[in-house]
């Protein structure tokens, strides 16, 4: 028996709009990043897609998103789990600054370090890595039982959490994974076997 992992990149917050370095601060979606919910929540659905699980980070953006998939999927009456261990990485003092203007005073490659090198983190922040260290460990402990099981877990976070568990479930490498881009709204489909491993991805 496999499991189902669905991981969904919350829609387009009004920072993501603003090109702002977000983090753990807190906006909410855009009408853009709703609809992106929405229809994600409808491809689930067309795809006769019934979650067990639904997990997601302390963070609005995140939150609001499994809401509206929720919804379309006329799903109610569930328990969501939510958790700092699935929360964006820290973008520490970068926190709310313009990535444009960030990239004008430290300069690009500088800005491209913080954003995407695996292990540097950002002045106060957390690199991929530190953000893969409290990701993962939440991971194995409180969703990986659930897939051995064969359940069917629905995940709402964010890009960079979301990076780590794709790092950890594909096996990548850190160069392999900081080209992995995931869009707002994205989902990624995994079926994980009974040793917790990756069996395939799953188109949607
Ligand atoms: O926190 C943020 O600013 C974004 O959600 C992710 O930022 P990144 O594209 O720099 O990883």
């Amino acid at each position: 028996m496999t499991g189902t992992l669905i991981l969904v990149r919350h829609g387009q917050s009004e920072w993501n709009l603003k090109n702002l370095f977000t983090g753990w601060r807190n906006p909410d979606l855009t009408e853009k990043g709703i609809e992106e919910a929405r229809d994600t929540g409808k491809a689930l659905k067309a795809r006769g897609i019934v979650p067990d699980c639904y997990y997601t980070s302390a963070l609005r953006r995140a939150q609001h998103t499994l809401d509206l998939m929720l919804e379309e999927m006329a799903i109610d009456n569930v328990t969501i789990v939510r958790n700092t261990a699935l929360n964006e990485r820290d973008y520490g003092d970068l926190s709310g600054l313009n990535k444009d203007d960030a990239r004008e005073k430290w300069g690009e490659e500088q800005v491209l370090v913080w954003r995407r090198s695996f292990d540097v983190p950002p002045p106060g922040g957390e690199s991929l890595k530190d953000t893969a260290d409290r990701t993962l460990p939440y991971y194995q402990a409180e969703i990986v039982p659930l897939l051995q099981e064969g359940k069917t877990v629905l995940v709402a976070a964010h890009g960079n959490s979301l990076r780590a568990l794709v790092m950890a479930i594909e096996g990548l490498t850190p160069e392999e994974i900081l080209k992995r881009e995931i869009a707002t709204g994205e989902p990624t489909i995994y079926r994980i076997g009974p040793d917790g491993k990756l069996v395939e991805r799953v188109e949607l």
